[in-house]
């Protein structure tokens, strides 16, 4: 506990993105403070982090919110400042700020935060940017009011009401060890307590007290939950699913419902228009296209990328500079500004949010059997509507269908419209329980909610970050790596690593194996345990059958759990670095990609953008597959970002460049590669992906044959570039997810 203590009490790298910060927001005369403590790393570390906090004087409460590794700590502000409590949870001081926002915000949102150089560094940037001319800022609303924060606030809700059983196991097991030696020593102190008669015997009451003592060691008990644990997360970064600790893999155990998303989840998110109509004469087609694809050119939403792409194939092309006030509306659609027009694009709630109350969608619309029917509003009048659709994904009905004969109900929860949730029930073949539709984000929620109460521990797979605080409510929460957004990903409690739906029965299904294991590891331990007292009590306390029984009970758990590494379906034993799954491996290069495309997005990598085929992704090979991955047709997001070497000397250790990336061994820029090409930091990234790369801490350069034919080796290739083979994005969580992969498949 010593060591965590001062983990705790450490100040964190004031660089690194996520490791500390403070911030508050208030709440009448208390005052809440967040901190991003780093050392917190499980449950166990909850209690101290509490013994620290809650003794000072004006903290009224404590709250460790694990998966998040956030304190928050109300608390009188007269009599303890932000900055003490700050200083105490192992957080940078906190700064002064109107209290509005969380500092785990990642290192792009950070104004408020600990980091330590976000408001300062900006404010200078700005200065130099406008040196002769004037900055205007108004502000419309407090950041409280904003949707990422209400989001947020859904989030930690949600977070919070889980960790409360955890806390009740932990005031448990403090009590075990004393409460044995206890017992130990009265069995000990028998022959003193029975007086002349009880002391003709006193060896045989030591000897029993002896056994008592190494019978009640728990080793292969404490063994039996972490190392059953430990294997099926590494068998489920094998197949493709990052699962963010043991207590949700125990929880995939448990699931009795299925809740999915729609579009991104259950479809392939990839919309085409079927129709875009003018309604009225007040504007022309082309001013439309030109109007509603730039606009959405800067939304995210699944139909956005369609609408672009319809104005682009009619030679339309999107300004996205020329928009401003750009908003999104969760559930609803898009608004923005452009040519002195303020135009609304969304569904028919967006219609009554821009006082737009229209008829219909007009008769051309009718007949879209199935189509989401969307609206286009100038300055409050009606002026288009358009209809697109997607399909289902490949193996999502077998998916439904598997859980199904597992026991398990499934469910739709989308934001579409009924209409296109119908399509895609009949495309599922009507494999679907239920079906919600027009959902809000909230809306979700409390679905969630309901289906766990009325039907029991509850799964919700989702992509958009209008799913996060559904997946925060769920019992186990998983994201859809590839596509999903951010939100969705940090929120989660698992990521699955490709677009395969099919990895969520399999994961649930893991999830029992592993349920089933931990259960026989500890009936095993608990069980040889109270054969040996029973021996001892009955006939004669044998140390060395104690002593034997206890190591051999933590060999028998230990092989025991390995069997979870085991692939029931026929793939056997899987090597690292041969004979992986190659799809698995070809997912989690394109997701650790995409991550590294998204981190150079928010944060504008210093790199160049190489080896991008639109539409078709990336060539990669990877050597835990020894295959070289062929894209497939989804592989839209696939981008290999090399990073020119700098001049000797150039590189800085310790310097974290979170954007800084490089895809999977590209084969496409091997030529670029061939060039040493180095990556100064990658501090996120799955080492394992290529297979015996990554020696040393997260900063060190990686020498790997990455750029050769994944096929060679690296001798017979004879070409070797410093590079890190994969890169992911900048979250905490991720990182973390990420440092728990490469340390299982180390
Ligand atoms: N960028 C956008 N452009 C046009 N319409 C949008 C946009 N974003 C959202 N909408 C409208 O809002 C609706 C709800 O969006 P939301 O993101 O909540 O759910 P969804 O993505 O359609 O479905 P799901 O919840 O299954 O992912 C969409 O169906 C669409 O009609
Ligand atoms: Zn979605």
């Amino acid at each position: 506990m010593g060591s965590v203590e001062e983990r705790l009490l450490l100040p964190p790298p004031p660089a690194r993105s996520g490791d500390a910060g403070a911030g508050g927001a208030k709440r009448g005369k208390w005052e809440k403070t967040y901190l991003d403590v780093l050392g917190v790393c499980c449950s166990a570390e909850v209690a101290l982090v509490e013994r620290l906090l809650k003794p000072i004087d004006g903290v009224r409460a404590v709250t460790v919110v694990v998966p998040s590794r956030t304190v928050i700590v109300e608390h009188d502000l007269a009599a303890v400042s932000q900055s003490h409590i700050g200083n105490i949870g192992g957080a940078d001081p906190p700064p002064i700020n109107d209290g509005n926002q969380s500092p785990r915000h990642q290192q792009g949102d950070r104004q408020e935060g600990g980091g330590g150089s976000s408001l300062q560094d900006a404010a200078a940037m700005i200065a130099r940017n406008n040196n002769d001319g004037y900055i205007a800022v108004r502000t419309t609303a407090l950041a409280d009011n904003s949707t990422v924060a209400r989001m947020q606030r859904l989030v930690e809700a949600a977070q919070n009401s889980r960790s409360k059983t955890q806390r009740l196991v932990d005031s448990c097991a403090k009590y075990y060890t004393p409460a044995v030696v206890a017992v130990a020593a009265g069995v000990a102190l028998v022959p003193l307590l029975l007086g002349p008669r009880g002391a003709q015997d006193p060896k045989r009451w030591f000897q029993l007290a002896l056994v008592l003592l190494v019978s009640a060691c728990p080793c292969a008990l404490v063994l039996s939950t972490p190392v059953a644990t430990f294997c099926a997360l590494l068998r489920a970064a094998r197949m493709g699913v990052l699962i963010k600790g043991g207590d949700v893999l125990e929880s995939l155990g448990e699931i009795r419902v299925a809740a999915f998303d729609k579009t991104g989840t259950i479809t392939k998110g990839e919309f085409s228009v079927h129709g875009f109509h003018v309604v009225g004469d007040k504007v022309g087609m082309s001013q439309l296209l030109y109007w509603v694809s730039s606009i959405e050119s800067k939304s995210s939403h699944p139909m956005a990328t369609a609408l672009v792409e319809y104005a682009q194939s009619k030679s339309i092309q999107p300004e996205p500079t020329s928009v401003t006030e750009f908003r999104i509306y969760p559930g609803e659609g898009i608004s923005g500004a452009i040519n002195g027009r303020q135009i609304f694009i969304g569904n028919t709630r967006i219609m009554a949010r821009s006082s737009c109350y229209a008829a219909g969608a007009g008769p051309e619309m009718e007949g879209q059997q199935g189509a989401s029917i969307g609206h286009v509003i100038v300055d409050g009048d009606h002026v288009a509507a358009f209809s697109l659709s997607d399909d289902c994904r490949t193996g999502a009905a077998e998916a439904i269908r598997e859980l199904r004969s597992m026991g398990i109900r499934s469910v739709m929860l989308t934001g579409d419209s009924k209409a296109a949730a119908s399509r895609a029930q009949r495309q599922l073949g009507g494999a679907l329980e239920e079906v919600h539709s027009e959902l809000l984000p909230a809306d979700k929620v409390a679905l969630v909610g309901d289906l766990k109460a009325r039907a029991g521990p509850t799964l919700m797979v989702g992509d958009g970050m209008n799913d996060a605080p559904a997946l925060a409510t769920a019992d186990v929460g998983v994201a859809m790596g590839l596509s999903g957004s951010a939100a969705a990903m940090e929120t989660s409690h698992a990521t699955l690593m490709s677009s395969d739906v099919l990895r969520v029965p399999a994961a649930v299904r893991l999830g029992r194996r592993a349920r089933a294991t931990v259960a026989a590891n500890v009936i095993a331990s608990v069980g040889a345990k109270a054969a040996v007292l029973a021996l001892a009590a009955a006939w004669r306390p044998a140390l060395w059958v104690a002593v034997l029984a206890d190591v051999g009970t933590c060999l028998l758990v230990v092989l025991h759990s390995m069997l979870l590494l085991w692939d029931p379906a026929g793939a056997g034993w899987r090597r690292r670095g041969g004979g992986g799954d190659p799809e698995a491996c070809r997912a989690t290069a394109r997701s650790l990609a995409m991550r590294s495309q998204l981190a150079e997005a928010s944060n504008g990598a210093a790199g160049t953008a190489q080896g991008r085929r639109p539409g078709g992704g990336t060539k990669a090979g990877c050597h835990c597959c020894r295959e070289t991955s062929e894209p497939s047709e989804h592989d839209h997001t696939a981008v290999v970002v090399d990073i020119p070497a700098p001049s000797a000397g150039a590189e800085r250790p310790g310097v974290v460049a979170p954007t800084a990336a490089i895809g999977c061994c590209s084969s496409s820029a091997r030529e670029a590669c061939a060039a040493p090409t180095t990556v100064t930091t990658v501090n996120s990234a799955p080492r394992g992906c290529c297979g015996g790369i990554g020696e040393g801490d997260s900063r060190e350069n990686a020498r790997t044959s990455c750029c050769t034919d994944a096929r060679d080796s690296p001798k017979k290739a004879g070409k070797q570039c410093n590079a890190r083979c994969c890169s992911g994005g900048k979250q905490d969580t991720l990182k973390s997810q990420a440092q728990d992969t490469i340390s299982t498949l180390k």
